[in-house]
């Protein structure tokens, strides 16, 4: 049999939608502007599989210079925990931020969630050590805001989950009441707040959008299921092509894939035919899971390589972003009419 060829790009990204920027996203990031002079830190979460695709230069507008450490949630779907590839990864992602104090956190490590707690005892405290400090937890939706304070909550004062958390994006609403993580016996406690996950107004690479939304950051009806296995599937084959051989040898191929797995599975609609739409959410789901192999969406090297010499189409403000996109927008549309 012929050897099996992953593709080594990913052949259409067509009419991907590139916006999830919603009216309590813009509600709640306004609300944390006008909040800060009450913020004495910021902790902004990432996600490990999407480290660079998951930053929101909106915080970095927004948030000023404010002193914050980065966590990288779901660390335990991004690597295999204690290998060598871990390593590496995390001394990549380090390095995207020499500057500030970064941790990498799966809600199943109580080891993960101390090392935060022992720095923010430390560094996290208001300018008058008498008062309480409050801390800010800002990131993208679904990115695990929540689920690390309940973890940090329970690390820090021993309390049981305080706040609600969810698979799909949106949760979180609001700003919530403080949490107390850390007690002092001055009476100076820290405190942290919930906040909406925030996405950003246009995302200027298509292939960006299908990685937040693969990542859980956008809702699963925004872009069609298929499309997203398709585009795992690529990055699975890159990595090991066996993942998914309960269901199928490898293949470039995913309505085949997708048929194959509905069968197994049992997701057939009327007369037996294959539920495509639920058997790509399903397959989404087991990678969401760790099921179909644990590796990350983004090329850290390449994201080195722009750091130290950006393109200047990627220093370009949101508002500047907003404005070429409707611009290109406005361009197509005129082409097709004349066309
Ligand atoms: N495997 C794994 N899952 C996690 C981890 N952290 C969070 N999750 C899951 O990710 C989902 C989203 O978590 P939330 O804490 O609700 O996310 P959020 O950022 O508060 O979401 P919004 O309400 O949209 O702002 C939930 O299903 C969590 O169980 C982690 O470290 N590992």
């Amino acid at each position: 049999m012929a050897q099996f060829v992953p593709r080594q790009t990913f052949p259409h990204y067509g009419a991907i939608p590139r916006s999830y920027f919603l009216g309590h996203h813009r509600a709640g990031l306004s609300k944390m502007k006008s909040m800060l002079s009450s913020i004495d830190y910021v902790v902004e979460c990432r996600d490990y599989r999407a480290p660079v695709t998951s930053i929101n230069p909106m915080f970095e507008e927004a948030l000023g210079k404010i002193r914050r450490l980065i966590v990288y949630t779901k660390r335990d779907l991004g690597a295999i925990p204690q290998s060598s590839a871990q390593r590496l990864i995390e001394d990549k992602m380090r390095n995207l931020d020499p500057n500030s104090p970064v941790f990498f956190n799966s809600s199943s490590s109580r080891p993960d969630v101390g090392k935060i707690i022992k720095h923010l005892r430390h560094e996290a405290q208001a300018p008058d050590k008498l008062v309480g400090c409050r801390v800010m937890v800002v990131g993208m939706p679904n990115v695990g805001k929540s689920t690390l304070i309940n973890h940090l909550r329970n690390s820090g004062v021993g309390k049981a989950k305080a706040l609600r958390t969810g698979g799909q994006p949106g949760i979180t609403r609001k700003i919530g009441t403080p949490v107390k993580i850390i007690e002092r016996e001055s009476g100076a406690h820290t405190y942290v707040l919930d906040t909406p996950g925030v996405f950003m107004p246009y995302v200027a690479d298509a292939e960006n959008m299908l990685k937040l939304a693969l990542c859980g950051c956008v809702k699963d009806a925004v872009i069609s299921p298929v499309t997203l296995v398709d585009y795992l599937l690529y990055h699975i084959n890159l990595h090991d092509a066996q993942a998914y051989q309960r269901w199928s040898e490898p293949t470039n191929e995913v309505w085949p894939l997708l048929e194959k797995f509905a069968r197994q599975t049992g997701l057939l609609g009327k007369g037996g035919v294959p539920n495509y739409d639920g058997a790509a959410i399903s397959f989404i789901q087991k990678w969401r899971a760790g099921e179909l192999g644990r590796f990350i969406l983004d090329d850290l090297d390449a994201a080195q390589r722009r750091r130290d010499d950006p393109d200047p189409v990627e220093r370009l403000s949101m508002t500047q972003a907003l404005k070429v996109e409707r611009t290109t927008r406005k361009q197509k549309i005129d082409e097709e009419i004349s066309s």
